[in-house]
């Protein structure tokens, strides 16, 4: 619901309208100390607020990016007061018309799940984003309440499947006794809750920009498969993936991923922001239609 009354429509088809009128980049909220200290910003909660509402603002403005993933580990660091503030710059970019991915990698077994779905997907919480990014190493049966509350609420999920850091690899390539890897289970699990659909479903995988998902166990056939899934690909620009790799690395997916740069841009400060968002929309307009 987006007013507590009006059921919002599905998460897909709203990750689908923002790719069309401001296309694929997502700007992560990272509020690193080291960049709070940058953009001359003390190191607590009324910091990471300031941070946190200069970037929305800036998204807003720029006319060309429709999506912000605010990383709660960094408000979470200064407690209540930092959870406060998060509650502020989620509320802020919702009132702007964003698309919010909330970038807290909750997952427990299934009843604990509950408890993580009323948190931030529940209409008029105050946590509610539009989408959650949620680990799946109790199953991805666990999640089937989440799931089903996200449904209920025009909600999305992005579900870590192949990691962007380099740790990842050991676990995620493991072999289940069927041959298949961690990570291409994940994602096949995942994506039959989209089977239903035509055009995007509301449940996607974290697939990292640097990686090369054959070494993951996507074939093409199975990248094929996930047609309907969103991709939220982290690890542009300070990971070192570049805008022109997407085709490459993502292949029949690529018209259907999430790109997000976070240090990359947050870099240039509050005033320099804006210009990066023009220069990263610009050339990444140039890879995604
Ligand atoms: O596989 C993953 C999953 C999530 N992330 C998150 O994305 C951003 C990346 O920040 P950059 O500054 O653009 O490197 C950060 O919030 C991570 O927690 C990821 O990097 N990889």
């Amino acid at each position: 619901m987006t007013d507590g009354q009006t059921p919002a429509a599905p998460f897909g088809a709203r990750l689908d309208s923002v790719f069309g009128s401001r296309g694929h980049l997502c700007v992560g909220v990272d509020p690193h100390p080291y960049l709070l200290e940058q953009w001359g910003l003390p190191a607590n909660a009324s910091g990471v607020r300031s941070f946190g509402l200069t970037v929305v603002e800036a998204v807003a403005a720029s006319g060309r990016v429709g999506i912000v993933k605010p990383q709660v580990a960094f408000f979470e660091s200064y407690g209540s007061s930092g959870f406060a503030a998060l509650e502020e710059v989620l509320s802020a970019a919702r009132a702007a018309g964003l698309l919010v991915i909330g970038d807290a990698k909750r997952g427990d077994i299934g009843s604990t799940n509950d408890g993580y779905a009323a948190a931030w997907l529940t209409p008029g919480s105050p946590l509610e984003v539009d989408a959650l990014t949620v680990t799946a190493y109790t199953g991805v049966g666990a999640l089937d309440g989440i799931v089903a509350a996200a449904t209920a609420a025009g909600k999305g999920l992005f579900v870590l499947s192949a990691t962007s850091n380099p740790e990842s690899r050991a676990l995620q390539t493991a072999r289940t006794p069927e041959g298949s890897t961690v990570s291409r289970l994940v994602a096949e699990e995942v994506a039959a809750h989209n089977a239903d659909r035509t055009r995007l479903g509301d449940f996607g995988l974290v697939l990292g920009a640097t990686k090369r998902l054959d070494d993951y166990g996507f074939t093409p056939e199975a990248l094929r498969a996930l047609s309907t899934t969103p991709v939220l690909a982290p690890g542009f620009g300070f990971q070192g993936a570049e805008f022109t790799s997407i085709p490459h690395v993502f292949g029949p997916l690529a018209p259907d991923v999430v790109v997000s740069v976070s240090r990359s841009v947050l870099q240039h400060g509050a005033t320099g922001l804006a210009g990066a968002l023009e220069r990263d929309s610009a050339a990444l307009a140039e890879v995604i239609a």
